[in-house]
């Protein structure tokens, strides 16, 4: 190896490599900045405009661009030479480039023609060309890789592996980056591009899809796809969705609150004044359906809640952080997974369909709150009522949950009839025991009919929160007053399907 390219906007890192290149007496053709950094640092370095005999121009959208840069990236040695030689042509055994920060600027509002001038040109160009020569070059364009380098040129050099390796993720960087700056502009003035272009990192094989027979893999960086488990089993496809589901909830709630998920769905919910109290009664609601259940925490899970936890079985359980006692009594339940809760909500929701994708945004605005009944709901509906319509938010269609302040009494989910679930929450709640007195309920959609409030109110609820909008409104809030209902709308449909 006898000539390196460096041409970075982050510097971070840089010296080193150079330092290590300089060592072994690698030339180092440098771009305007980058080449002034070096030269600040001491380390010997020729500008690729020297070498070019052309000048950088057009305030830096002209730099690298250019047949003695470009050849020395795609000429073959061995094949090429003679022509390399004919023109001046050095061939360029690393290269070394990050781009213009486009996708961090992009989300600063600037003016169009301002954002346009962080469209890096020179930058992909070059790392195309050295990715197609990767039998000739090392092409490198993430700064955590400078170490791996560093070994490889002060030791054996690169293996046909490394290169390789680093040409594949090189050529990532510039589908990524071409994908943003094309998400960008096809989305001015609309809310979602016409075309979107996806980039999911880090992909790996799960053991199965949702049965044994299909095969599945995982994709992300970030969030719970991004996570490895603290400890248990590799996280199942299955584990995955019910995981999403109940984080999706958990994060909404305050805390300390639980939630219990099994095949997507909450089957307790619960708050507490502490994380073990609302853990026990999330717990109780349907202790059937939480064996074998995936369980979302957002407060930090102690030596109490482990010992609990440890008692029956978890397939997953989430939090913000475990502290060292917990994990180490964790550990006698060693195929339980545990992860951690990601603050980070995603910004858009993607779910595919036969030959496409679907996506949807929620925003992040207060729901309305209308007393549409003569009664008002009291503080204690009020408070129920809170929690019943956050829950019910991310049940699965039709959702009619029946609550107290603090944790959900009844769940009646995934019916194609509103009613039918209104039922079947009474009838589940009645094999634990536990009546519907006192409780309110939240209908992630309008009341078609009356009969939904009737089923309810018959069962012990006394307020109901929806988000109206039926012709039949009048009808239910009618027969609302009549039973002495509070009904609050909400103006929000929260269908799930
Ligand atoms: N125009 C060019 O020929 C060109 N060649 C390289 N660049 C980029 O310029 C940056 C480095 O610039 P500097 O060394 O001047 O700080 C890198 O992010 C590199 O990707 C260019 N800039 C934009 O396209």
């Amino acid at each position: 190896m006898t000539r390196a390219l460096l041409s970075v906007w982050d510097k971070t890192g840089i010296l080193d490599l150079a330092k290590a290149l300089a060592a072994k007496n690698i030339g180092i053709l440098s771009s305007g900045g980058t080449a002034k950094t070096l030269r600040d640092a001491g380390i010997p370095v020729t500008d690729v405009s020297e070498y070019t005999g052309f000048p950088e121009m057009m305030d830096g959208r002209v730099k690298t661009l250019h047949p003695k840069v470009h050849g020395g990236l795609l000429g073959r040695r061995g094949t090429d030479d003679d022509i390399m030689k004919a023109h001046g042509i050095e061939g360029i055994d690393i290269l070394c480039v990050n781009l213009y920060p486009f996708e961090e600027m992009s989300q600063k509002n600037l003016p169009l023609d301002e954002l346009i001038e962080f469209v890096d040109i020179g930058g992909p160009a070059m790392i195309r060309a050295a990715s197609k020569n990767f039998k000739d070059v090392a092409v490198v364009v993430d700064p955590s890789d400078y170490p791996m380098v560093i070994e490889a040129v002060s030791g054996k050099g690169f293996t046909h592996e490394q290169r390789l390796g680093l040409a594949a993720k090189a050529l990532t960087r510039t589908a990524a980056y071409d994908g943003a700056i094309s998400n960008y502009l096809n989305s001015l003035n609309r809310d979602f591009p016409t075309t979107l272009t996806l980039q999911f990192a880090n992909g790996r094989p799960l053991r199965y899809g949702e049965n044994p027979h299909q095969k599945a893999a995982v994709y992300g960086t970030s969030g719970i796809a991004g996570q490895i488990a603290l400890q248990g089993k590799e996280m199942s496809y299955n584990n995955y969705l019910d995981v999403h589901a109940a984080v999706s909830l958990c994060r909404e709630l305050p805390s300390p609150a639980t939630v219990i998920v099994k095949h997507n769905n909450p089957c307790g919910v619960a708050l507490g004044t502490t994380q073990l109290a609302s853990y026990l009664k999330a717990r109780d609601v349907d202790p059937v359906s939480a064996y074998g259940s995936v369980v979302a925490m957002n407060s930090q899970v102690g030596k109490d809640v482990a010992e609990e936890i440890c008692s029956t079985f978890v397939e997953v359980l989430i939090a913000p952080s475990f502290t060292d006692e917990a994990r180490e009594i964790m550990k006698r339940k060693e195929n339980m997974r545990l992860l951690l809760l990601p603050s980070e909500v995603p910004a858009d929701e993607v779910r595919t369909i036969d030959g496409g994708i679907l996506v949807q945004r929620t925003p992040a605005h207060e729901e309305g709150w209308d007393v549409v009944s003569k009664r008002a709901p009291t503080a204690e509906e009020v408070a129920a009522l809170k929690l019943a319509w956050k829950v019910v938010k991310h049940a699965k269609s039709n959702a009619i949950i029946y609550a107290n302040a603090t944790e959900t009494v009844g769940l009646g989910v995934g019916q194609m009839s509103r009613v039918d679930s209104a039922k079947l929450a009474v009838i589940k709640a009645a094999e634990f025991g536990r009546t519907m007195k006192g409780t309110v309920i939240a209908s992630d959609a309008f009341l078609p009919f009356a009969d939904t409030l009737e089923v309810a109110a018959a069962a012990g609820a006394t307020a109901l929160i929806q988000p109206g909008g039926s012709i039949r409104d009048a009808e239910v809030i009618a027969k609302a007053d009549e039973l002495g209902v509070a009904v609050v709308f909400t103006g929000t449909r929260h269908f799930r399907h």
